[in-house]
């Protein structure tokens, strides 16, 4: 603590802070300044909140919901406010416990609206008091006739009071009656009054500025000298405060006071309020420095807290020259300036300036609520409406309860719905792993690894992938952190690709998979366990490490291995909601990110979403009803828009929907990564969603909202962030499954295609031959695959012919099985924008078998509006998965055949494409 500030305290001078900011909180500054001990409270009023929604976006994401959820401008500011001041009044309790309650305080005012009005004052008192629920809150009410009344009901019924708006020495008489009168109702009430904080706030600044400005009066009128006016100016406010002080001591030596005190009862220090200088022409410190004495605070803002922290003096000033300012106060009535008037005046402007603000507040908040609003176009109402219905049945309430009738009646998916919902904890629960991590991580370094490999499919290495692309490669204490690459594919080039990638010496292997049997996981492990025992023989498992639920099978093989370390998963949380759980943050670690943070940032939206926050405030329900309704709808075609830093969080997004959500012929359909076209192309099929950062697309969202295209935006620009994106969505995915009437927590079409590729692969064993269909088009070494004929010139025309099938409300899903490099994705994109032309279409592009794990639920399970070009072609080279008696060549074609089929089966519009050793650029119509 700087010597200023600890002079002023040892003096008995509290300095506070008239100031609140959400930012402030959010970034530590507070909890800073606190610590540093410049800080001991907070004051703030309707001014005050009114710069800090108005003027900043940091309330943004927090509006969003309850605007959408259709709450008025007056709720949404005082949920706003209310988080704002217990969250700060969280931070100020060690303060206040350690001061002995004497400090630590957090104002919240009254509406300004009911300053005339005092039982609606005291109604509101209580309400605040209740809603915010903290020790250390002071409640503002404004020292109006009415409000004095207020004031010694809310005493008397035992909350804390900041007295605000005090301007004249008679008023503040009146107020510390009230006080006094309040405690003693309570005393006679046999009610304890020793828990019971006030601070009476005298306002300075603004007494010098209308006294001065009278003053010029008096010279512009003849009837005053500049010189005599000069003399008195500055001077009225400090005069005015002093003699206040000389009243607070009087009052309070009093026996009245003391047989209270004997209660236990606490004085009701004077705050001075109003000190930042209003005349640039006066000290800038001038309200501060005059006015320290002890038993006092000072509230002081920004620019005046800065400027004492840099040159403000402190010395026992507050009982100099009370004399003088008796006779300066007596000049003045002399000169005609009656204070009584001037008072007056200064409290009849002061409750209106708080009005006005809090009116600019509200309007402000209307505003940016019908953006909100708009910007759902046609989903509006039934969005509110669905928000409503979740509040009056306590939706959230049974989430957090597990309640499986929230997706499922049938008996066998309620039990295993009860088992997979520990992701909900996994912001708290999952802290128990980050020391172990973080050792790890660090025991990996310093052993001389540079790169990861990870080894998994689907939930288990979707969010891997994205924090490698949002984070980068950061820091292991010293050391660079690994570098990190996903294997999600069974094509033979990519694996090898991957190979060659990863420094063997220098490369760990993190095989991951909840199951510990997914069959491309298991291929792939065994194909680099051989690289690494013949390169390593039986160290190979120092190479290696497992993520995996306890008691699988990879666990078993990672212990007879000898793997350099197992990390088991919590069993009650299923794949696609796994990123916050072993499965994302091992991968984390390793890339450097600082595990505590990400856990926090978790949490802090997990906190909006726990059952105590109110349905509209809670952003992972409100999205949820904004998915559920927009697919009830019709508008099942989730469109992800995304600035650079979001991107990656496509492809982890298009997962946790479709896989969630596409089952029993409903399902929402994410178009991720399609390219943008004119607003009026998109049909009425679309809801929009906008990952923002740096807002790159705006105008391209306006012009969807103008559209009448419902858009969400979300806007985030902290690569940390990404830990509360994953929590929201994957409250959001299951809440939007309960409103559709889907089982979020089973993929149960999955297993039919890994079935029939499983035959496939038996089948070949016996046979030596992967069985197909015969095709219905070949053309140079190009084979067309369908249920029905279908003929062309030219592979284009077959395709679309294909299209042909298409009509509104369908999608159309290019699923290759193809190595998935840049220039595969140039190609396919293009033929992506060729069919949307064409077809007007939404349009998705997956890779096998990496979509499988995705998508694939979906394209089965889901709405029968899909129709689906699968592509698949020879590979150039292949190579042997050890111990499989296959190769990935293989492997692949047996699940896109597998893949194949199960569409069919399922009556689906779908062609295979193979191209056979043709180049893929035939791809380019
Ligand atoms: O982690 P595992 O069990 O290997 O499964 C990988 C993926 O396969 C699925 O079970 C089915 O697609 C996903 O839900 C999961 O994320
Ligand atoms: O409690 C604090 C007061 O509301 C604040 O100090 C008023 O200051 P101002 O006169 O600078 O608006």
């Amino acid at each position: 603590m700087s010597n200023r500030f600890q002079q002023l305290m040892q003096v008995g001078q509290s300095l506070w802070y008239d100031n609140i900011q959400r930012s402030l909180i959010k970034n530590g500054t507070l909890k800073r300044m606190i610590e540093e001990g410049e800080i001991r409270g907070i004051t703030s009023n309707p001014t005050i909140f009114n710069l800090a929604i108005s003027k900043s976006q940091d309330y943004d994401s927090a509006i969003a919901p309850m605007a959408w959820a259709g709450w008025s401008a007056e709720q949404i500011f005082y949920q706003l406010a209310v988080e704002d001041i217990q969250s700060a009044a969280d931070l100020f309790l060690p303060l206040y416990e350690k001061s002995d309650r004497a400090d630590g305080y957090v104002s919240l005012e009254v509406s300004p609206y009911l300053a005339r009005d005092a039982q609606a004052t005291v109604r509101e008192a209580l309400e605040l008091w209740k809603r915010v629920d903290r020790p250390n809150l002071m409640i503002k009410i404004p020292a109006t006739r009415e409000g004095l009344e207020a004031i010694r009901e809310a005493i008397a019924q035992g909350i804390n009071v900041n007295v605000t708006l005090i301007f004249s020495l008679e008023r503040y008489r009146e107020v510390i009656e009230a006080y006094l009168s309040g405690l003693e109702k309570r005393v006679n009430a046999g009610l304890p009054v020793d828990r019971i904080a006030s601070v009476a706030s005298f306002f300075v600044s603004r007494v010098d500025t209308k006294v001065d400005a009278l003053l010029e009066k008096l010279i512009a009128e003849g009837n005053l000298t500049e010189e005599e006016a000069c003399s008195l100016m500055g001077k009225t406010a400090i005069a005015n405060a002093k003699l206040a002080y000389q009243i607070f001591k009087e009052t309070f030596n009093s026996s009245r006071f003391k047989r209270l005190a004997e209660k236990g009862a606490r004085v009701q220090r004077p705050l001075w309020a109003s000190t930042s200088t209003k005349n640039p022409r006066y000290r800038d410190v001038l309200y501060v420095e005059e006015l320290i004495g002890p038993l006092t605070v000072n509230t002081v803002p920004p620019q005046t807290l800065d400027a004492f922290r840099d040159h403000g003096n402190v010395s026992l000033t507050l009982e100099e020259g009370v004399e003088e300012a008796k006779s300066h106060l007596a000049h003045l009535e002399h000169l005609g300036i009656s204070m009584s008037l001037v008072t007056a005046q200064l409290e009849e402007e002061g409750v209106k300036a708080f009005a006005d603000s809090f009116s600019t507040l509200l309007q402000t908040l209307t505003q940016r609520k019908e953006e909100f609003n708009s910007s759902l176009g046609p989903l509006a109402r039934a969005v509110s409406q669905r928000v409503k219905v979740f509040e009056e049945t306590q939706f959230i309430e049974r989430f957090h309860r597990h309640d499986p009738f929230l997706w499922s009646s049938i008996p066998e998916e309620q039990e295993e719905i009860r088992k997979r919902m520990g992701w909900l904890e996994a912001p708290q629960t999952s802290r128990a792993l980050v020391s172990a991590i973080e050792q790890f991580a660090q025991e990996v370094v310093e052993a001389g690894f540079t790169h990861a490999v990870l080894l998994g499919m689907g939930g288990s290495s979707l969010a891997p992938e994205v924090l490698r692309q949002v984070f980068g490669v950061g820091k292991i204490g010293e050391h660079p952190a690994l570098d990190l690459l996903i294997l999600d594919s069974t094509d033979p080039a990519q694996v090898l690709a991957v190979e060659s990638w990863s420094p063997v010496e220098r490369t760990l292997y993190i095989v991951s998979s909840k199951s510990g049997t997914t069959i491309e996981i298991t291929a792939f492990m065994e194909y680099f366990w051989k690289k690494a025992v013949d390169r390593f023989g039986s160290k190979a498992g120092s190479h290696f490490i497992a993520i995996t639920d306890p008691g699988t099978k990879l666990e078993k093989i990672a212990k007879e291995r000898n793997f350099r370390k197992v990390f088991l998963a919590d069993p009650t949380v299923g794949g696609r909601n796994s990123a916050l759980t072993a499965f994302g943050l091992v991968p984390a670690g390793l890339l450097g990110i600082n595990l505590e943070e990400f856990l926090s940032r978790a949490e802090q939206i997990s906190r909006e979403c726990r059952p105590q926050i109110p349905a509209g405030r809670n952003p992972g329900l409100v999205l949820g009803a904004i998915l559920g309704e927009s697919a009830l709808a019709g508008r099942d075609k989730v469109t992800l828009l995304t600035d650079a830093l979001w991107q990656p969080l496509g492809a982890w997004l298009e997962q946790l929907i479709a896989e969630s959500s596409g089952k029993r012929g409903k399902g929402i359909v994410p178009v991720d990564l399609e390219p943008l076209y004119p607003a009026d192309v998109y049909g009425a099929d679309r809801l929009f969603v906008y990952l923002r950062s740096t807002g790159e697309k705006d105008d391209f969202v306006n012009q969807l909202v103008q559209g009448d295209h419902p858009v969400v935006v979300i806007t985030t620009n902290d690569p940390m962030d990404l830990a509360g994106e994953f929590y929201r969505w994957e409250v959001a995915t299951a809440v939007a499954c309960s409103v559709i009437g889907v089982n979020s927590f089973d993929q149960p079409d999955v297993q039919d295609n890994k079935d029939r590729s499983v035959k496939k692969i038996q089948n070949f064993h016996e046979t030596g031959v992967l069985e197909q269909e015969k095709p219905v088009w070949e053309k140079h070494g190009v084979q067309v695959f369908s249920t029905s004929p279908i003929d062309g010139l030219s592979l284009k025309e077959v395709v679309m012919r294909f299209l042909q099938n298409a009509t509104q409300g369908d999608y159309i899903a290019i699923n290759a099985y193809l190595p998935r490099t840049p220039e595969m994705q140039t190609v396919l994109g293009k033929l992506r924008t060729w069919i949307q032309q064409l077809t007007g279409l939404p349009t998705t592009l997956g890779f096998g078998p990496r979509f499988l794990h995705s998508t694939g639920q979906l394209h089965k399970g889901g709405a029968n509006n899909g129709l689906f070009l699968q592509i698949t072609a020879d590979s150039q080279t292949d190579v042997e998965i050890p111990g499989m008696n296959l190769t990935f060549g293989q492997l692949e074609r047996a699940q896109a055949l597998g893949d194949y089929e199960s569409l069919v089966a399922r009556g689906r519009r779908v062609i295979r494409i193979h191209l056979g050793k043709t180049p893929h650029e035939i791809l380019d119509f």
